[in-house]
């Protein structure tokens, strides 16, 4: 089968709890790209879906979210564009080799103030550990064979990945929380 993604494809190795952050690097042999996270992320997961960005060859790319204050970029901001303007999460990605390496949330949304990263970008191992894997029928919009969906969901929860065709249930239930007190349909907090 493809590969799911190289994080992934030959079992999950935990994250240590207690991981402070680190640095990710953008894939140009020169000059690269460099954020700086002062914490772990969270929620990290694997998003079948056609906006995250993954290495060429995986089905899923692998996200997790971090407080947008915990990050910083600390080596050439300049090369950074924003690929679609008109997208909720505006993804930061490097002009010259295509790396995604932060997606901010500009508008209001529920999850404003975290930024989307991707910790195969970086050399320190702690990072969270993927927790479950999400959108995961939309790889075939883009061209991935209906048929073949059993084994996705199959090797997704062999590996201890429970498969969601939109986000996780407590992400889910975030997303219906801030929608409901918006519309007064829920007290406010
Ligand atoms: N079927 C669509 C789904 C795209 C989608 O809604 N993606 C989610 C998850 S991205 C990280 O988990 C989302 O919130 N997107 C907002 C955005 O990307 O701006 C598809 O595959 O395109
Ligand atoms: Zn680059
Ligand atoms: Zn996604």
């Amino acid at each position: 089968m493809a590969s799911l993604h190289p994080l992934i494809d030959n079992g999950i190795t935990p994250g240590d709890p207690n991981f402070s952050g680190g640095t990710l690097s953008c894939l140009c042999s020169s000059d690269p790209v460099i954020v700086t996270l002062s914490s772990n992320v969270a929620h990290n997961h694997a998003c079948g879906c056609s906006k995250c960005w993954k290495p060429s060859t995986a089905l899923f790319s692998i996200v997790a979210v971090v407080p947008r204050d915990n990050l910083t970029v600390t080596s050439h901001p300049e090369k950074l564009y924003i690929t679609d303007e008109s997208a909720a999460i505006q993804r930061h990605t490097c002009r010259e080799c295509g790396t995604c390496m932060y997606g901010r949330i500009e508008k209001e949304h529920p999850f404003k103030g975290l930024d989307f990263v991707h910790v195969e970008l970086s050399k320190e191992k702690g990072w969270q550990e993927p927790q479950f894997a999400a959108f995961v029928s939309s790889i075939i919009e883009q061209g991935f064979d209906p048929k073949g969906m059993d084994e996705v969901r199959g090797k997704l929860k062999g590996l201890g990945l429970e498969t969601y065709d939109a986000l996780s249930p407590p992400l889910m239930d975030a997303i219906a929380t801030w929608t409901g007190r918006k519309s007064g349909k829920l007290p406010a907090e």
